[in-house]
């Protein structure tokens, strides 16, 4: 029986599905199904559990192909075989699960795969601009900002995005299952709102949902499935619960609907909107506009008022280390006046810098919520090579050696890193496997016992050679004058173009931080460390490496889609997956980068010693690292982190180590201390990350 009833001929339909057949084995899900939706109004598909409801949007969505039975898209009859196919039709699904990727803001996640790119790069106030609008054309208002966090909405909201995420592409029909599930009352109203203006503004809407008060509330129609048969489907006005439920159960019903007792939707809509209305005039909303600022840029006091609740929330960034990093020093200094000295903070970056450098591509691997163990050896490796080939036997120039050192470290990535993706196995036992290969193939390279000192100037100089005091000035002046013209611009531009920006205060106060910070640093290393007979001063060769390689990875993470991929991984792989991003790709080209980077921080380290030995520990230094990334504030769970926090825990790191040392502290109470720093750091994020939970 189908009842395809009043005004609602098929001929107008944009979707038209007649005789649908699927079976998995033995298991007939759909039976001839037939089914029509159309523009501009809500179709609700409703049906006991098993009924068949998700393989049919499934089926539609490309997911499942059928076994009989044709599909009709705008009147010709197409095959959907992949979800791509649905997509390319105007079809999209919101399932349950919703796909958002938590650790991304809203503007991320509703143009996650689609990024808009300008000169290849993220053009960030172009994707928040569309998506401002789109949330405004949905009078999705009642979001704090749109560059929160998806993990600090509420359960309508998210569902909220997820929609406007979904009807952003030009689609045409939109597949909701169960928007209303798990909310509660006022946030299930916003959302039927929002159906309901979906097909308000012409798009086809297929709603499923157990709910019969939400379905009445908002359809237009209602097709009614049992054990795979479409058992009835019509307008709303036909149907009353007691019709629906005998349908849903016993697949028929004698129950007459009198004439004008059905419930229509449009009017229930029509006392939704009002309702909004009202609550808007009550509250002052200004409705659409909400989530786009005013056009002016925000006060400083109000700026920092948000940084404060972000940091209470959960996002504190790098504070933490900062903040323990000062308490350290505070400490060490107070027992011994050396620790501040000029010297000893050049010594303590030096110190640090192999951590920082292998540590700065973990991040990437730990992003992706992925471990790589190897990473030491990679850097032994990666030394190993650079010292052989410039070895006097071999004499290549130091520039050929480190490439093709470089190169040999991302062959060592790629290879894992195509194990974890092709063969599905996990990375801590594939890294495991490469810490004991690598570190078999670093003595077979070195032959056992051996120690091989570097001979090329140029690779000892990276860690030992100082810029002159002149050139120390002229680096850091031209590091800070680009640093200072790119957040001007970019401030002011956001600014001026009404989006959320920080207001001209804070702007000039970053410039003037990063100013101190460059004097300082070169004051400090300008000054003279050494001895009376060996005076030592200038900035040593292997900060602005380091400093090099922060402001790479950092524009990698944060301005290119590679970076995005990577947080967007680690937020929610299966969103990813569902976005179109190539999941495999990017987790090998993560590991691939990792690997590189730790063959520079592997040059580095034998740079300093000046040789390279089958004694080289890659174990204990993995462990350091990732200690150092995630002492910094990366998390270990994935979607968390950024290159500086490598930089700042080999900070925290080195602190302790040197601070300890100059107290004649012995190794063991430094192994305990760094456990202990490790632990909170640990404490820290495992705490945040319930936080980010519970804000739900
Ligand atoms: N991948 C599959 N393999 C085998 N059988 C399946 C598969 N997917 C669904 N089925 C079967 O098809 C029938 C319809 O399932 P479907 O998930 O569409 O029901 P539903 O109406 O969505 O139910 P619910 O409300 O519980 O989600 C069920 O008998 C189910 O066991």
């Amino acid at each position: 029986m189908n009842e395809m009833g009043n005004g609602t001929g098929p001929q107008d339909a944009i979707l038209r599905i007649r005789g649908l057949e699927k079976r998995f084995g033995a298991v007939q899900a759909l039976s001839g199904v037939d089914f029509d939706v159309r523009p501009g109004q809500v179709t609700a598909l409703v049906g006991d559990n098993g009924a068949g409801k998700s393989v049919l949007t499934k089926t539609i969505a490309g997911i499942h192909e059928a076994d009989g039975g044709t599909i009709e898209w705008d009147g010709n009859v197409v095959r959907v075989r992949n979800p791509r196919d649905s997509a390319e039709l105007g079809i999209e699904v919101v399932y349950q699960d919703l796909a958002l990727c938590d650790n991304l803001d809203v503007v991320q996640n509703m143009f996650l795969g689609r990024e808009i790119l300008t000169n290849g790069m993220l053009d960030e106030d172009a994707m928040e601009r569309a998506a401002a609008e789109t949330l405004a054309g949905l009078r999705v208002t009642t979001l704090r900002s749109i560059r929160q966090p998806v993990a600090s909405l509420s359960g309508g909201q998210r569902q909220s995005i997820a929609v406007a995420k979904a009807v952003m592409w030009n689609s045409k029909l939109v597949i909701l299952d169960e928007p209303t599930a798990a909310l509660g009352v006022a946030q299930t109203g916003q959302v039927l709102q929002l159906v309901r203006r979906l097909a308000d503004q012409g798009l086809a809407v297929v709603m499923i949902s157990h709910n019969l008060n939400d379905v009445f509330a908002v359809a237009d129609n209602i097709a009614i499935l049992r054990l795979g048969e479409m058992v009835s489907q019509g307008p709303m006005d036909n149907y009353d619960t007691q019709r629906v439920v005998e349908l849903m159960t016993t697949g028929k019903s004698d129950h007459v609907v009198e004439p004008g007792k059905g419930r229509a939707a449009p009017s229930i809509a029509a006392e939704n909107a009002k309702d909004v209305a009202e609550a808007r005039a009550v509250s002052g909303d200004s409705g659409p506009a909400a989530v786009v600022s005013t056009g002016e840029a925000e006060s400083f006091a109000s700026y920092m008022a948000r940084v404060w609740s972000r940091v209470k929330a959960g996002e504190s960034g790098v504070l933490p280390v900062v903040l323990g990093f000062v308490l350290i020093s505070a400490i060490f200094q107070f027992q011994n006046d050396k620790f501040l000295s000029s010297g000893n903070l050049v010594n303590l970056l030096v110190q640090g810098s192999v951590f920082m450098m292998i540590g700065m591509g973990q991040v990437f691997v730990l992003l992706l919520g992925e471990i790589d163990l190897s990473l030491g050896f990679v850097a032994g490796i990666g030394a190993t090579v650079a010292t052989l080939l410039v070895a006097p036997g071999m004499g290549w120039p130091w520039w050929a050696a480190v490439i093709v050192a470089l190169g040999v470290a991302a062959v060592l990535g790629i290879f894992q890193g195509l194990l974890i993706t092709k063969l599905r196995l996990p990375s801590f036992v594939v890294t495991l496997a490469g810490l004991l290969g690598f570190n078999g193939l670093m003595i077979q390279l070195l032959g056992a016992g051996g120690t091989v000192p570097i001979a090329s100037d140029t690779i000892n100089n990276f860690a030992n050679g100082t810029l002159s005091p002149l050139m120390g000035w002229v680096f850091t002046g031209v590091a800070v004058a680009v640093f200072a013209a790119l957040t001007y611009r970019k401030d002011a531009k956001r600014r001026a173009s009404g989006l959320v920006a920080p207001p001209l205060g804070l702007t000039l106060l970053k410039i003037a931080l990063a100013v101190v910070a460059g004097v300082v640093l070169v004051t400090i290393s300008n000054m003279n460390r050494g001895i009376a007979r060996f005076p030592l001063s200038g900035m040593p060769w292997v900060i602005p490496i380091v400093f090099g390689v922060l402001i790479a990875w950092s524009f990698l993470l944060g301005k290119l889609k590679f970076g995005r991929y990577v947080l967007a991984i680690g937020g929610n792989a299966e969103a990813a997956r569902r976005a179109g991003i190539k999941l495999g790709l990017i987790r090998t080209a993560a590991f691939t980068l990792a690997a590189t980077t730790a063959g520079v921080g592997g040059i580095i380290y034998a740079s300093r010693l000046r040789s390279i030995s089958t004694s080289f520990d890659g174990g204990t230094i993995v462990l350091y690292v990732v200690a150092t990334a995630v002492i910094g504030g990366t998390s270990l769970f994935g979607g968390r982190g950024h290159p500086l926090h490598a930089v700042l825990g080999g900070v925290v790191i080195a602190a302790i180590v040197n601070g300890m040392a100059l107290l004649g502290l012995p190794a063991a109470v430094q192994l305990m201390a760094t456990a202990l720093v490790l632990l909170a750091s640990i404490t820290v994020d495992v705490v945040v990350r319930r936080r980010g939970e519970t804000t739900r």
